[in-house]
């Protein structure tokens, strides 16, 4: 099967092109950021945004950012998250990471597709108010499926409170035909309502702007798109909370780097570590967040 990687500059990213049998995959080296994913002869799997800005030091709209050591608003996290920060009210959303450089540290071609690996260590770029030392991976596998696996080693010698999520935006065909099916019966925070907690009925259909954490989710979910005839699969380990997320049409006006009307082809399912699901990593462990990506014909 051919395969080929190509080091392309967009904007003032450095990113990886990389083509295997028939599927594209666009990476950043910047928050080592998936920013789109194609399979062979079908619509975007792994969403871009139309007005996608390349710039440094700010995270790209779309693909896969890595939200770490916290997910969200830190003020909305457990507190042993909230207070691994010197000033929670000043931190940014979604943790440290999703624009910094990261360092490529394998780009290797095998029969089964190519797989690429990015590092990031806090001893070689510390972060002034976050005082904690630790070093992440993200592996990146593309064969007949996408796979994204991210470690976290805790190299200090006390205890690391984490939460995470691997950000990942769909391409779907219009949010208002598609359903989420694997969250029957499942918790979920809904942070629209005064992150209210709720129940999950059967399967989940969109009518308007949603922003929910779903607890003790199962290892397999899906997205069914019949317009597109397809449906998306998602399977995860070390996770047991996703974050489901359409801005609409209001939010969609505010957010930067997207179009008034992206909402209608895109839908964040984000697998995470988050709340009840958070992490404490002992000195010199290391935990594993990972997710395959794949689709089936309907
Ligand atoms: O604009 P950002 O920081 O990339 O965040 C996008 C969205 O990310 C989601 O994970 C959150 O649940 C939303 O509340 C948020 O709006």
């Amino acid at each position: 099967m051919s395969t080929t990687n190509e080091r392309i500059q967009l904007g003032e990213l450095v990113c990886w092109r990389i083509r295997h049998a028939g599927a594209e995959l666009l990476v950043s080296e910047q928050g080592a950021q998936i920013l789109r994913y194609q399979p062979a002869g079908q619509q975007p799997l792994i969403w871009l945004s139309e007005q996608a800005a390349y710039q440094a030091g700010q995270s790209v709209r779309g693909g896969v950012p890595v939200c770490w050591p916290w997910f969200g608003d830190l003020q909305r996290n457990p507190e042993a998250i909230r207070d691994s920060h010197m000033r929670p009210e000043n931190a940014p959303a979604h943790g440290l990471v999703r624009n910094c450089a990261w360092q490529l540290l394998g780009l290797d071609t095998r029969e089964d597709g190519i797989r690429l690996s990015f590092g990031f260590d806090t001893a070689e770029q510390p972060f002034a108010e976050w005082p904690f030392a630790a070093e992440l991976q993200l592996d990146i596998h593309l064969g007949e499926r996408l796979s994204l696996s991210l470690s976290t080693r805790n190299l200090g010698d006390t205890q690391l409170p984490l939460s995470q999520a691997l950000h990942s935006y769909f391409a779907v065909s219009d949010i208002r035909q598609v359903q989420v099916e694997g969250l029957d019966a499942c918790r979920y925070i809904d942070t629209l309502e005064d992150w209210q907690a709720r129940q999950q009925r059967g399967s989940l259909a969109f009518t308007g702007e949603t922003d929910r954490i779903y607890l003790d989710t199962p290892a397999q979910l899906s997205i069914v798109d019949p317009q597109w005839k397809r449906r998306i699969l998602m399977r995860s380990e070390g996770s047991h909370s996703a974050v489901v997320w359409n801005p609409w049409t209001d939010k969609a006006r505010r957010l930067s780097q997207f179009a008034d009307d992206a909402w209608q082809g895109m839908l964040c399912i984000e697998h995470a570590n988050v709340l009840d699901d958070a992490l404490m990593l002992a000195p010199d462990a290391e935990y594993r967040l990972a997710v395959s990506l794949w689709t089936q014909t309907l």
